[in-house]
């Protein structure tokens, strides 16, 4: 019973687990879960130029992500003739392509998923999983990201952040904002490229965050992290039930140094912003 990392935080201050590599046991998770024949909903948005990240996407999440249990890929795009259709799932794995319209700001893009998944939540998914996982598309499945990061609230702490305290969180602080977060709140910061949980848990989360960007927008206010600024806000209200260390969403331009990542699991990929 020796813990094992005593280098990093491994429980919250309202004790929800912070999944590190060493804090659980691959095999004794997996086989907790097994027999609840669990299938889990992700949803993955690639509009317009992002569907060039869709197969190196979905060929590393063949290889690492929720191995063992049934997946039902969401592949939200404008151009579904785009999505490879050669990339060979693995048993009990399903595919749909979500008809979405193109915005023309990458910003609307990203925030309109926080509707676009509280709609789809209440259209077909809450019929069709028992878990949810929303991520981004630009990104890499490097390690196993498995049973361990199920939860009814599941949030993982931004790679470029954890190491600050929180005065220098990015959020949004303008209180124009709904996202307004004060000075003297707030406890991580987490990145919006992964979140998830259960399904009614997750289309609150939705929810309440489409509500947001909506009035936000009517008084003509866009948070300083779109979707992430409102993610956060409901995260400091809503306390996520487990939380994934940075190795669930590292940043390739960050590089392997950290001493205290063992293993880079999911990670997003280096892209031409400006292009
Ligand atoms: C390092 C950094 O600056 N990160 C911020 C940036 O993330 P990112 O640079 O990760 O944003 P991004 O360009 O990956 O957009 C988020 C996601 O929206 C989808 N998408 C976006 C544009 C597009 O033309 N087509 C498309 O499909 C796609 O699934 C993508 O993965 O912006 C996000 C919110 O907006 C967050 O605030 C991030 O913290
Ligand atoms: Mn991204």
């Amino acid at each position: 019973m020796e813990p094992v990392r005593t280098d990093v935080l491994t429980v919250t201050p309202w004790l929800a687990p912070i999944v590190w590599e060493g804090t659980f046991d691959p095999l004794v998770i997996d086989e907790a879960f097994r027999t609840h024949n669990l299938t889990i909903a992700t949803t993955v948005f690639a509009v317009g130029k992002y569907t060039r990240f869709l197969r190196d996407f979905l060929e590393s999440a063949e290889k690492h992500f929720m191995v063992g249990l049934d997946v039902h890929y969401y592949v939200f795009t404008d151009l579904p003739g785009d999505v490879p259709s050669n990339v060979t799932l693995g048993v009990g794995r399903l595919l749909s392509i979500v008809k979405v319209m193109k915005f023309d700001r990458w910003q609307e893009i990203s925030l309109r998923r926080m509707e676009l998944i509280q709609t789809a939540i209440e259209d077909h998914i809450h019929r069709e999983a028992h878990y949810i996982f929303c991520l981004d598309v630009d990104m890499r499945f490097h390690g196993r990201v498995g049973s361990e990061a199920l939860g009814r609230l599941v949030a993982a702490i931004h790679p470029w952040f954890y190491m600050y305290p929180r005065s220098q969180y990015p959020y949004e602080r303008r209180t124009v904002s709904t996202a307004s977060v004060p000075e003297d709140q707030g406890d991580f910061y987490y990145q919006a490229n992964i979140f998830g949980g259960a399904l009614e848990d997750v289309h609150r989360l939705t929810k309440t965050c489409r509500e947001h960007l909506e009035v936000d927008k009517s008084v003509g206010v866009e948070a300083v992290w779109q979707e992430e600024s409102h993610l956060n806000w409901y995260l400091v209200k809503n306390k996520p039930t487990k939380l994934l260390s940075p190795e669930y969403v590292w940043d390739d331009a960050r590089g392997g140094k950290a001493k205290e990542i063992k293993l880079v699991r999911f990670s997003s990929v280096i892209k031409n912003k400006a292009e």
